[in-house]
């Protein structure tokens, strides 16, 4: 097992990506980012397909810098299976260690095993064009991991999947990454793949880390506003004052301190949306604190509704994006729709306030 140690810097048209990590020997570290945050260029400097500014790449004991695709010991499993379509599914398996100097019979032997191990063994004759998106996609994974990898990275693996393939193949993949025990990095868009597959969560934001830490911990305390949306959490970024949190407008978001934090340091306030309550016209003599949104979108969320607000022309930006969930009942008693101006409000002791991370300082999570 090795550990991956990494500082990268790449430039691709105007977009820059600067991103220090490290992931520990057998870790799976899934990477989350809104489109566009450089999740792929990360993963493609990695595998050393584009050429970075800074190359501070060391696996195990040896420098990628400067080093090939094919010397790397990097398996990359992208969204597509990409097998070599006049190959039988066991040759395709079999082509790494072919390639890597295994004499026919002994590659074909490693192949064999590999397909018994993401449960392919009877695909093993099949061209590409006779497997299903998903059982391509098993023997991707036997491909990929039949090199040998020191490290495996993992472009959204599962999306071009349809939704019943998904669940089978996710946990086919959790088992044999377990049982190789190989360092692995995912790129992923969906929030089920992290809580399934991986020890720890970096979020990238416009090319930079903003959070990062164990799965469960980001999930349940997000410190930028995106893990907060996987996490379907409502954040709102300020600063710590004794009643909860100030935003960098000025308004006050009541809230508790489960931890000690210095009042005037960098915080965020956190919330379900299911404890946001909805009004046309801001309650009176509430002591929740209460925010004028616009409201964007309403969608169904299990057996609830979720109202999604949008930052009114005059309001702060922090509103966009923030959620409540709420009954159908009350959706039809309040008569609302899209474009309507509503309130938000939540009671004080229903909102976390915690520091902010020291990565999300230094990100766009803060104002
Ligand atoms: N071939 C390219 N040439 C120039 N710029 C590019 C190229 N490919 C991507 N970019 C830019 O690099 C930035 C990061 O793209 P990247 O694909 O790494 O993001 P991502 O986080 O993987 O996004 P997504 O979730 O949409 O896949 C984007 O702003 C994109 O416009």
């Amino acid at each position: 097992m090795s550990r991956l140690l990494a500082d990268v810097a790449v430039t691709r048209g105007g977009f820059s990506l600067e991103v220090a990590l490290t992931v520990e020997p057998g870790e799976v570290v899934a990477v989350l980012g809104a489109n566009g945050a450089g999740k792929s260029t990360l993963l493609g400097t990695l595998a050393g397909l584009y050429r970075p500014t800074r190359d501070e790449v060391v696996l195990g004991d040896r420098s990628l810098a400067g080093v090939p695709v094919h010397r790397r010991r990097v398996g990359l499993l992208s969204q597509q299976a990409l097998l070599f379509p006049h190959l039988s599914a066991r040759d395709n398996v079999a082509f790494g260690p072919r390639a890597a100097g295994s004499g026919r019979r002994a590659a074909r032997g490693t192949a064999d095993r590999w397909l018994a191990m993401v449960d392919a063994t009877a695909l093993a004759d099949r061209r590409p064009s006779a497997l299903s998106g998903g059982q391509a996609q098993r023997v991707a994974i036997a491909r990929a991991l039949a090199c040998e990898p020191e490290l495996l990275l993992l472009d959204e693996p599962f999306a071009a999947l349809d939704v019943d393939a998904t669940p089978a193949v996710r946990s086919l993949l959790r088992r044999v990454v377990r049982a190789t025990g190989v360092t692995t990095l995912m790129v992923t868009h969906d929030v089920l793949d992290a809580v399934v597959l991986a020890d720890r969560l970096v979020v990238l934001d416009a090319g930079r880390v903003v959070e990062t830490g164990p799965t469960a911990e980001v999930l349940r305390r997000p410190r930028s506003a995106f893990a907060a949306r996987v996490a379907g959490l409502d954040l709102v970024p300020g600063r710590s004052c004794p009643e909860g949190l100030t935003t960098a407008d000025g308004m006050l978001i009541g809230g508790i301190h489960p931890e000690p934090v210095a009042h005037g340091e960098p915080a965020v306030a956190l919330f379900a949306p299911a404890s946001v309550s909805v009004f046309r016209d801001p309650p009176k003599g509430s002591p929740r604190t209460t925010l004028p949104v616009r409201l964007a979108a309403m969608e169904p969320h299990g057996e609830l509704v979720r109202l999604r607000a949008a930052a009114s022309a005059t309001g702060p930006g922090w509103i966009d994006g923030l959620a409540a969930d709420v009954t159908p009942a009350a959706v039809a008693e309040l008569g609302v729709e899209p474009g309507d101006e509503v309130f938000f409000a939540v009671k004080a002791a229903e909102v976390t306030v915690y520091p902010a991370g020291r990565e999300a300082q230094g990100g766009s999570a803060l104002p």
